[in-house]
């Protein structure tokens, strides 16, 4: 389980973050959403230790990240898989070496395991065929099951996605989507996924966490989402399933 409390972040005095707090649990897909420039990408970035915040707490199940020792937050990185935007995979690596990219630079192992390591995640996204092709000679929806892979590769207790179906078509979106859901439940993750995309949003928010000027302004679930009386909410959601 994740638990942030009373985030706070600033960029030059302008508030991005204004007090965030919520609960991500286990074995489930949490989602962040709102409209473009209102904090998801850098709460996603406070989450993962990539920024820090003025003010707050991540809790990765009791470790406060922000407090903790060097020793305690190389541990939850480890225990941490991310997907960014657009896959960011190496071009100049194949795809068996991207998916083994973090074995490594965070194991000891040997080739022939990490090798082994990789290919089994490579397998679980469908993907096996395609070790030895460079990026450049893969789709789109390609890259990103390539992406999970790699995020996955450290059997991570924490999967963060950040907008996992951007430039996808639905058909290659909804499968992305089931993945992630899927690789949720197998292996009892706690997933946060950023996304824009009601589609996503309606399948895989068990928790959904709404922000609007840099504040949470709703949560709730994909459940009861539709009846939410925000009419910020609903603007976004009548925009997003035009
Ligand atoms: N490193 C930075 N320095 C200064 N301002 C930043 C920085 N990163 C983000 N911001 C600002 O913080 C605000 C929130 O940005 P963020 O990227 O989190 O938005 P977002 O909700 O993810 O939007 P989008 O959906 O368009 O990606 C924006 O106004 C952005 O310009």
């Amino acid at each position: 389980m994740i638990k942030i409390n009373n985030i706070h972040k600033e960029f030059d005095g302008r508030v991005v973050l204004d007090g965030i707090s919520g609960t991500f649990q286990q074995g489930t897909t949490s989602m962040v959403i709102g409209g473009s420039g209102t904090g998801k990408s850098v709460l996603l970035k406070c989450m993962i230790g990539i920024l820090s915040p003025e003010k707050g707490e991540v809790l990765f199940d009791g470790r406060n990240m922000l407090t903790a020792n060097s020793e305690v937050v190389k541990e939850i990185r480890r225990e941490m898989g991310v997907l960014f935007q657009g896959g960011a995979l190496f071009d100049s690596k194949t795809v068996l070496e991207n998916v083994r990219f973090p074995l490594d630079i965070l194991t000891n192992q040997s080739l022939a395991e990490k090798n082994e390591q990789a290919m089994i995640c490579l397998q679980r996204v469908g993907l096996e065929k395609a070790a030895h092709q460079m990026p450049s000679e893969i789709s789109g929806g390609m890259k990103k099951r390539v992406g999970i892979a790699r995020a996955i590769v450290m059997n991570p207790k924490y999967l963060f996605c950040d907008e996992p179906n951007s430039g996808l078509d639905p058909l290659t979106a909804l499968k992305i989507d089931l993945l992630i859901q899927e690789i949720t439940d197998e292996f009892n993750i706690t997933t946060v996924v950023i996304s824009h995309d009601m589609n996503s949003v309606m399948r895989m928010g068990e928790y959904i966490m709404f922000l609007k000027d840099g504040k949470k302004v709703w949560e709730g679930t994909n459940q009861n989402i539709k009846q939410a009386e925000l009419p910020a909410l609903q603007e976004f959601i009548s925009t997003k399933l035009m």
